[in-house]
């Protein structure tokens, strides 16, 4: 695969874990990398060929303030924004070595890390991002308070001020991110979705199209011409709760196991993806025999992301 990259200096993975569950209420996420990395994660790239290196980050709870309170309506925002902040870093640097980088979470705020790492390396980067949810609520719109549900309007810029996330730049232009997967978005989010004109590919468009048809035009929405370097952030929650069942948000009627993997195995052949997130994957809910099934598929799923189905 990385003899025809076009941006990967070596056949080399940088795995991040961010063992963090700050972002939503249950406890549980913050071992979803540690699962994925027991699973055989690292062995798996290296039989693939991949030079692999890891870093749990298991420390970064000492990152909790000692007092966080909700803050224009968001819950726990010092700790979330502390921890994206550090990994932000982390992730630039390994990105800027010319590596793959994988992270592993932990609930879906560290994409404030992840997204504002590899965009600050690759600034023509676009975004895909696979999801029941739309994670775009703005601190003004979000029902919850639970910052997973709002990273993209803050490395958007569409949220509202901050104090907490003034750190966070704008790296991302609306017309660089593409949905696929959405079936449990908030009124508040069609709406800034539709003002923004953000490209979104629901199940109802999967059902319509065909999950081939589907990624080809988000594609050629976001990477037109096939040359910019891709982000993938796939919460494992977009995955239909038969096939991804331990995780903290899940919702009938998602992406079966075959269109999942599509989605990774379609990028990777691009030769563009530079980044890969596996997110929200909660070793706490549901039984031993769906803890596994989940950490079996979100392994599955990274090393499509590393090219696994191509001949
Ligand atoms: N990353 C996730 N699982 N996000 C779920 C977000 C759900 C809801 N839209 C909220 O703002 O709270
Ligand atoms: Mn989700
Ligand atoms: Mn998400």
């Amino acid at each position: 695969m990385t003899s025809q990259h076009k941006f990967l200096t070596s056949k080399s993975v940088s795995v991040v874990g961010v063992p963090f569950n700050g972002g939503q209420p249950r406890t549980g996420v913050e071992e979803g990398p540690i699962r994925l990395v027991e699973f055989g994660l690292l062995e798996q790239f290296r039989e693939m060929g991949y030079e692999t290196e890891y870093e749990l980050n298991e420390n970064i709870a000492d990152l909790r303030p000692a007092e966080d309170p909700d803050t224009l309506n968001l819950k726990q925002p010092k700790y979330v924004s502390a921890v994206t902040r550090v990994v932000s870093q982390q992730i630039l640097k390994r990105a800027q070595e010319g590596k793959f980088v994988l992270t592993l979470g932990g609930d879906h705020s560290v994409a404030l890390a992840t997204v504002s790492g590899v965009f600050g390396a690759y600034p023509d980067a676009c975004l895909v991002w696979v999801d029941a949810h739309a994670d775009i609520n703005t601190p003004a719109s979000t029902d919850s308070g639970n910052i997973h549900g709002c990273p993209l309007s803050f490395l958007t810029g569409i949220a509202d001020q901050h104090p907490d996330f003034d750190w966070v730049q704008p790296l991302l232009k609306t017309n660089r991110l593409v949905y696929i997967g959405l079936r449990d978005v908030d009124e508040a989010e069609k709406k800034i979705i539709r003002d923004a004109g953000i490209k979104a590919f629901s199940m109802h468009h999967v059902d319509k199209f065909g999950i081939g048809q589907v990624v080809e035009m988000a594609l050629n929405h976001v990477n037109p011409n096939r040359d910019l370097p891709i982000h993938l952030s796939f919460d494992v929650d977009a995955l239909d709760p038969s096939v991804a069942p331990s995780t903290g948000t899940p919702v009938r009627g998602g992406l079966t196991f075959r269109e999942g993997h599509y989605i990774c195995e379609a990028i990777a052949e691009t030769g563009l993806l530079v980044a890969a997130d596996i997110m929200e994957v909660n070793p706490a809910l549901e039984d031993t025999d769906s803890v596994f099934q989940t950490v079996q598929v979100g392994c599955s799923l990274a090393r499509c992301c590393l090219g696994e189905a191509l001949l």
